[in-house]
């Protein structure tokens, strides 16, 4: 086996080639209530095939180093290559049941499951309670050829690499986690996603902590969801963001965090506990937020899309600073690349920016329209899709438009809200909703915007006045073109579609 010397060695960083192919059929659509509530969450998965295996989920993302878990098995492939001298005593694949299949695909699919098998074996094995697991990304070991005599031995990066990383991350036994959920007592559910079940629990010290529990899907899925979101969160240090602080894969995949008290933004804004949720802590989390989401895109040494921005993955702690959850969608940008193509179409209805449900194009402006309809929701109370499938952006649009912002504000705060930030909230809204991608702001923007910039308002208003005059002169930009009216239809045309699979 050849090492790729074009790709970096760390295994959240490696730099492969992209693959990108375009999606062509929306097939499942899975229901989950959060149980703190009320929003009803819809994800839809558009397959490149007539079903979601996890062998499907292989073959897609073991090829898309953009996502942390192809990056994890790359380095992990690479890692078999001095399997031989590995004092891991699991056998090798067995070659005499591949024979009569795809040959190539299932050798790669028997292949990345040793990897893990290995990996996980040898995470217990270490049982180590400071997990040191995952290299930060600036330091990536180096992969070396030794030798290239006869045997072909080459000594590539090691699981041992992986563990000589300092880190603060636990690694939790799950009889650490049953007695920190008693059992994991249903009683202790505090949430449910479309993969997994969240409990609340408490450390001896007496911390409390919330566990996420892998529960849907196949084993192999299970792992794709789990490392996808550990490649992430594990590097993410930031006041917006879940902190993450260990995980357990004794009888499954468990993710644990620390617990933030109010639970999700959702579960508030749309839940009986909404008068908790003053004007001045809806400003506060629209600004952390946007803080957050800065980090991700632009702090970060990766650019980091998550995907799924939307009130049910923003956490409250007790001071209503919000923390964005669940990183099992998000992506990592190489710097080249302006944009990522999705094969699956992911996510939550009545935050899809146009150009995604359209042409499968993920960056940092689809999570700023998902940004904007949260804007909306904190300022209107109304879910980002209401009970009769009516989208929340149609609605507050002409609104906005008519600059008409006081019909906007949710009538159970009446009059106790700040006007100079609810313009600050509505414009900034009405420009991370444009229908063009070019004319959002970026992250950074937005933050400004929120506190008052006025410049940056000035110049993207300027960029879009000089754009629709281009756009007049030159022939319509389907960016523009693309209108409300098709972006319902778009939308309903999807729906359809995944409902009807
Ligand atoms: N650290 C935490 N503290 C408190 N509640 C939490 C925490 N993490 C998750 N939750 C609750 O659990 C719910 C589901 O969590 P999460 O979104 O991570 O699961 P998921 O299965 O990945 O969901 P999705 O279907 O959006 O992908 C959250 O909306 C929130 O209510």
């Amino acid at each position: 086996m050849v090492v790729d010397k074009s790709s970096e060695a760390s295994p959240l960083c490696c730099a492969l080639p992209m693959y990108s192919p375009k999606y062509s059929s929306y097939a499942t659509e899975e229901d989950s209530n959060d149980l703190n509530h009320t929003t009803k969450h819809k994800r839809t998965n558009a397959l490149l095939t007539n079903s979601a295996s996890a062998h499907d989920l292989r073959c897609v993302e073991k090829q898309d180093s953009n996502s942390p878990r192809g990056a994890l098995e790359a380095c992990l492939t690479r890692c078999s290559i001095s399997s031989t001298s590995s004092s891991l005593d699991d056998p090798p694949p067995n070659r005499e049941a591949i024979e009569n299949a795809d040959a190539e695909a299932v050798s790669k699919n028997h292949k990345a499951h040793y990897n893990w098998r290995k990996f996980f074996k040898h995470w217990k094995r270490k049982s180590m309670k400071r997990l040191s697991s995952f290299p930060p990304l600036g330091g990536a070991p180096v992969i070396s050829r030794r030798s290239k005599n006869a045997d072909q031995r080459i000594d590539v990066l090691n699981v041992h690499d992986i563990y000589d990383f300092q880190s603060s991350l636990h690694s939790f036994s799950i009889s650490d986690l049953d007695i920190a959920t008693d059992n994991f007592s249903p009683e202790n559910i505090i949430g449910r996603g479309g993969y997994a079940e969240v409990y609340q629990g408490i450390l001896p010290e007496g911390k409390l902590i919330a566990v996420k529990r892998l529960t849907k899907g196949t084993p192999d899925e299970q792992t794709a969801e789990f490392l996808s979101e550990i490649g992430i969160i594990a590097h993410l240090d930031h006041p917006n963001t879940a902190k993450f602080i260990g995980c357990c894969i004794d009888g499954g995949m468990h993710l644990v965090f620390w617990l933030s008290p109010l639970g999700s933004l959702g579960s508030l804004l749309h839940g009986p506990s909404k008068d908790k949720l003053t004007w001045d802590r809806r400003y506060k989390v629209a600004l952390g937020t946007a803080d957050g989401l800065m980090y991700l895109h632009e702090g970060c040494q990766r650019r980091i899309i998550h995907r799924d921005i939307k009130a049910d993955n923003i956490l409250l702690t007790e001071d209503f600073q919000p923390q964005i959850c669940d990183f099992g969608l998000a992506k990592w940008l190489p710097k080249q690349l302006t944009h990522h193509n999705v094969s699956k179409f992911e996510g939550t209805f009545g935050y899809f920016a146009p150009e995604y449900f359209m042409h499968g194009i993920v960056d940092e402006k689809t999570d700023v329209f998902a940004f904007g309809v949260l804007l909306l929701e904190l300022i209107t109370g109304h879910p980002a899709l209401d009970e009769s499938q009516q989208s929340l952006v149609l609605w507050a649009k002409p609104l906005l438009d008519k600059k008409d912002i006081e019909q906007l504000v949710d009538p159970s705060l009446g009059d106790e809200y700040n006007i100079e930030e609810l313009r600050r909230l509505t414009s900034t809204a009405s420009l991370c909703i444009e229908q063009s991608s070019l004319l959002r702001p970026r992250m950074s923007q937005v933050v400004e915007l929120l506190l008052g910039q006025e410049d940056v308002d000035m110049s993207l208003r300027e960029a879009k006045r000089t754009m629709l005059q281009r756009t007049y002169s030159e022939g319509l930009l389907d960016s523009i073109e693309y209108n409300s009216t098709k972006y319902l239809g778009d939308l309903d045309h999807i729906r359809e579609v995944a409902l009807a699979s």
